[in-house]
């Protein structure tokens, strides 16, 4: 294992901000610390860089404690959200800034900036000002700074939330791209989880300081182990139902469902797990707000106010009466066997 973190705890005076966090990260592997604002991320990602002076727990690369290390030693590289680039320096001054700390001779520079720079797309930008860079050049030149010492763990934290949203989408699949390509291990910290999901092989999710789940993209995905996760990852309704034969069925229908074990679940509901169809529960229309993929809708039903979605052809209104049938894509089974509820929005 590359990077193991134990019972790791944040105090900022009687505040605990991070509890107990445990984390395993492999070589080659990228890690996404997810959450909502205020859960810990930033504060754990800290602690783990040795930046925090009150840590309890160990930080272990390779099986070698880093308690004692100080942060300039233990061979990460950092991009934060605002790329914190030298304002006076240019693009290569900037990397070459990057490449001293990794004690490179002076002579190896020019090729190894521009290495760095066609690997983050920007082939040619060595004699660019910093200040004149867009937004998204400005966060691939933190990242080839972060990269030019060879860190042996790349940590990123919120590297395109200053980003808007198109650029944002396009920079998650180049930096996925990146991260893949050089096998680097990296351990990144967002709120967004269409990020996460992109850049990431495995998730960890924090809620109030205190790591809630942690497994595969996917698994965490369809299988969230509680109620605040699903919500987290989207769920908007919980209803209980049960499972037999790969279908699975509720108050709002039924579907197939494969890999859920027969008797009793707990499932999650994303509004794309409810459709406009010709047939199913029926309800009325409160609101309609039109989105790029589709049409979200709310809906009351006999059994609760839920989310569901339309093509964006579809000609919904406010007031209209409308069926819904249930769509597996959407759905989410919350933890293995817990008792079972049901709640709307
Ligand atoms: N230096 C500090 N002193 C006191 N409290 C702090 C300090 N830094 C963070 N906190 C608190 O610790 C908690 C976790 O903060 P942290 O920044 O780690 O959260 P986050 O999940 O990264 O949030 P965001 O996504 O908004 O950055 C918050 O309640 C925050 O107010």
């Amino acid at each position: 294992m590359a990077l193991e973190v134990e019972g790791l705890t944040v105090h900022y005076g009687t505040f605990t901000a991070v509890r107990d966090a445990k984390l395993e990260i492999a070589d080659g592997e990228v890690l996404a610390l997810l959450g909502p604002s205020g859960s810990g991320k930033s504060t754990l990602l800290r602690a783990i860089t040795g930046l925090e002076p009150q840590v309890e727990g160990s930080v272990r690369w390779d099986g070698e404690d880093l308690g004692g290390v100080p942060v300039h030693r233990r061979g990460f590289g950092l991009v934060f959200q605002d790329g914190q680039l030298f304002p006076h320096r240019d693009v290569a001054g900037n990397l070459a800034f990057g490449l001293r700390m990794h004690q490179v001779p002076k002579a190896e520079h020019a090729a190894r900036i521009a290495k760095l720079l066609k690997l983050v797309g920007l082939e040619g930008y060595e004699r660019r000002r910093v200040t004149e860079l867009s937004g998204g050049e400005a966060q691939r030149v933190a990242l080839a700074r972060a990269l030019a010492p060879e860190p042996r763990l790349l940590m990123l934290d919120e590297p395109l939330s200053g980003l808007d949203a198109g650029l944002r989408e396009q920079l998650a699949i180049d930096v996925a791209d990146l991260l893949r390509r050089t096998k680097i291990t990296a351990l990144l910290v967002t709120h967004d989880q269409e990020e996460a999901f992109t850049l990431a092989d495995r998730v960890a999710v924090l809620d109030r300081g205190e790591i809630r789940q942690e497994g595969a993209v996917r698994h965490v995905w369809s299988r969230p182990a509680d109620e605040t996760v699903a919500r987290f990852l989207g769920v908007t309704t919980i209803a209980g139902g049960t499972a037999a034969d790969g279908v699975v069925r509720c108050a709002f229908g039924e579907t197939t469902l494969p890999g859920v074990r027969d008797g009793e679940v707990e499932l999650g509901l994303r509004p794309n797990a409810l459709r406009l169809a010709d047939k199913g529960i029926q309800g009325d229309v409160t609101a309609v707000v039109h989105r790029r993929e589709h049409v979200r809708l709310v809906v009351v039903t006999g059994e609760a106010t839920v989310d569901a979605v339309a093509p964006v052809t579809a000609d919904v209104k406010v007031g209209d009466r409308v069926s819904l049938a249930l769509d597996p894509d959407g759905i989410a089974v919350i933890g293995p066997g817990r008792p079972v509820r049901a709640s709307g929005r």
